[in-house]
């Protein structure tokens, strides 16, 4: 196993060329904000629960549940894989029926990591053939600690040529029964390599005891969400050693279950407070939940927002002054590319750090950032581990996205204080915000006490 993230196409030579794509204007903020914006279901727990139901011994249910291009992605994977799906009165409403898993079936994993690092565990308990395959960019996203820990417990995985594969597309040979047992899994490229084991493991024959051997661990919030939704789901989990976890063999509960809002979706909306000065709130904020989000009121008090939560609703307020500030992202790397371009927006220079893994996202996002924000005049350079920002005046131009949802909601973010920011293929916010340009203008277009949601 290795622990090096492998190398994305350059930002370059994934991007749309400039001509095919005039790109979504950005609104600009020409007033304080008063909004209240309403978040869909979190992708991390749509996805997480949809596993879960599928495997349990039982139907279950989701309710409010994320309808996206991930979401989406994961319902189809896990139908083509014999669970029943149906949707109730409305699409947030998802009814689980589990039935045993069926081979020869083809998965598409489009940029979702997680249905290419969640399911090839449970392809390994279907009695047949599982082909995974994705987007083009997908296939550069780190794969080979998962399917090293499949092979070192008995899973056949293989490329088209038959031999051991480290990227998508790959089959996974299900058999029907994995052994299970102890597995040495490097997830310093990603959290996710943990959260696909444990996932499935109850469901192996002796459960899983998983050791992290990397140098570092990303995201360890959603690492404790999966350990949480098992838990919830009555499985026995031990995660008292450091970097140990173990998943004791069993059924997994059926359950009715209400999905919280996605926090890391929030993230840009109420960013939006801090560059327009005003105010914006969410409701539907959990008082406790494993998302990285939680980590949100601290960030934005950092950059010297007010934050309260009352009862539900998180209020975040800002004069349109963002301080510069040294953030350690290494708990919530998804909520970084925000991060950046609000630093880019500041008074004094920031530092992200402990986001390396953000190389393996859906494109090389340090890379991506440092680019775009410069092509609009500012100061970004990589460093090892995350990226240095010297605010300098920003000027208009086209914000490439490189199929990464959250370039495209950063850019919009950028937009809200320079004039001609323009967001190309601002429908890649589809694959966990469908509909977020919409939503955007809303917010901007919000009166007092107008929601602004979807
Ligand atoms: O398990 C999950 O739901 C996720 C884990 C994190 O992945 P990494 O650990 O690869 O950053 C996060 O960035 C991603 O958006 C969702
Ligand atoms: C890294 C992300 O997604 P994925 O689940 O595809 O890894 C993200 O949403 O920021």
């Amino acid at each position: 196993m290795t622990s090096a993230v492998p190398p994305h196409p350059a930002p370059s030579a994934t991007a749309a060329p400039e001509a095919r794509d005039d790109g979504w204007a950005a609104p600009l903020a020409t007033a304080p904000l008063d909004a209240t914006v309403e978040v869909p279901g979190s992708k991390s727990l749509t996805n997480r629960l949809l596993v879960l139901a599928a495997l349990a011994d039982g139907p279950g249910t989701l309710r409010g549940a994320l309808r996206s291009r991930d979401a989406d992605l994961m319902i189809g994977a896990l139908r083509a894989l014999g669970a029943g799906i149906d949707e109730g009165d409305d699409p947030s409403t998802l009814r689980v029926t589990p039935r045993a898993l069926r081979g020869d079936v083809d998965v598409d994993t489009g940029l979702a990591g997680t249905v290419m690092r969640f399911l090839p565990p449970v392809a390994a308990l279907a009695d047949g053939p599982v082909r995974f395959d994705g987007d083009p960019e997908a296939r550069v996203r780190p794969m080979l600690p998962v399917l090293a820990a499949l092979r070192s417990i008995g899973v056949r995985v293989t490329d088209a040529d038959g031999d051991s594969p480290t990227h998508l597309p790959f089959t996974v040979h299900g058999t029907g029964r994995v052994a299970g047992g102890a597995v040495d899994v490097d997830a310093s490229a990603s959290s996710q390599f943990v959260s696909a084991l444990l996932l499935a493991g109850a469901r192996f024959e002796r459960g899983l005891t998983l050791r992290h051997i990397g140098t570092t661990l990303p995201s360890l919030p959603h690492i404790d969400m999966t350990v949480a939704t098992l838990r919830d789901a009555g499985v026995e989990v031990d995660d008292s050693r450091d970097g140990i976890w173990q998943v004791a063999p069993g059924p997994v509960a059926p359950r009715d279950v209400r999905v919280e809002p996605d926090l890391s979706n929030a993230a840009p909306f109420l960013a939006a407070a801090l560059v327009g000065g005003g105010t914006v709130r969410v409701p539907g904020w959990p008082v406790r939940t494993t998302q990285p989000g939680a980590l949100l009121p601290d960030l934005f008090a950092r950059l010297g927002a007010e934050c309260s939560l009352d009862g539900d609703v998180l209020t975040v307020s800002g004069t349109g002054e963002i301080r510069g500030a040294d953030l350690d992202l290494h708990a919530a790397g998804e909520l970084a590319p925000t991060f950046a371009v609000l630093a880019a927006l500041g008074d004094s220079p920031s530092r992200l750090r402990g986001i390396a893994h953000l190389r393996g996202h859906e494109t090389d996002r340090l890379a991506a950032l440092a680019r775009e924000i410069t092509r609009l005049g500012g100061r970004a350079e990589e460093t090892r581990d995350g990226l240095v920002i010297t605010p300098r005046p920003l000027h208009g131009g086209l914000f490439r996205t490189y199929a990464d949802h959250r370039m495209a909601t950063s850019a919009a973010i950028l937009g809200l204080r320079v004039p001609g920011v323009r967001v190309e293929n601002v429908g890649t916010t589809a694959k966990t915000l469908p509909g977020f340009d919409a939503m955007w203008e809303r917010m901007l277009g919000a009166g007092a006490g107008t929601e602004g949601g979807a």
